[in-house]
């Protein structure tokens, strides 16, 4: 659990600072939202807890469009385990096959202007049609998912309300 965990939040993290500061509208909404909460849990008197970041809908888009356009984990590898057929492509038993995330999450036949950093473009679409695996899939999904996402968004709520 540790060793999984402990590289890819920080790169997450990262990634999010470096397509930020290269897209003024997105940082400046991210901050409204979060100053918002912020100073709405200060006159209330309360600290933040789990609902408080369910209710940070953009801050969500920003960590959704970092871990498409960022790619932390490439892809995974999978052995097929008897003769296999996809899409016309034939895999042997025994033969590794890699699955690269990166050329789904950046196709453009997925995502409109794949390399553009577009957080608003998941307000209408959420990648359920299998378009969007950063953490994995089937029996492999990463347990760790839900941590990742509110480690991040811990972490943008504190930087973008506590440092210009
Ligand atoms: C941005 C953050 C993260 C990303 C992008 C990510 C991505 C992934 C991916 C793609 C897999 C599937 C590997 C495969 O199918 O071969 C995976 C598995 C795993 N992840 Fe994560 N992960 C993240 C954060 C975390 C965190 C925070 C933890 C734990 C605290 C964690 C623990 C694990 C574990 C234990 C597995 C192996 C699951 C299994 O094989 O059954 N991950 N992760």
């Amino acid at each position: 659990m540790m060793i999984p965990g402990e590289d890819s939040v920080p790169v997450l993290m990262t990634l999010a600072v470096k397509y930020l500061s290269d897209c003024p509208a997105a940082l400046q909404q991210l901050t409204k939202e979060n100053m918002k909460l912020k100073n709405l849990k200060a006159q209330l008197g309360e600290t933040m807890c789990w609902t408080d970041y369910l209710s940070l809908p953009f801050t969500q888009t920003v960590i959704t469009e970092t871990l498409r356009m960022g790619n932390i984990i490439t892809g995974v590898m999978r052995k097929a385990m008897k003769d296999t057929e996809i899409k016309g492509y034939f895999i042997p038993k025994g033969w590794c096959a890699f699955a690269y995330f990166r050329s789904v999450h950046l196709d453009e036949n997925n995502y409109e202007w794949p390399y553009r950093f577009d957080p608003w473009r998941w307000q209408d679409k959420d990648g359920s049609n299998g378009s969007f695996t950063p953490f994995g899939g089937g029996q492999r999904l990463c347990p760790g998912l839900d941590l990742a996402r509110l480690e991040a968004s811990i972490f943008l709520h504190h930087f973008v309300t506590q440092f210009r």
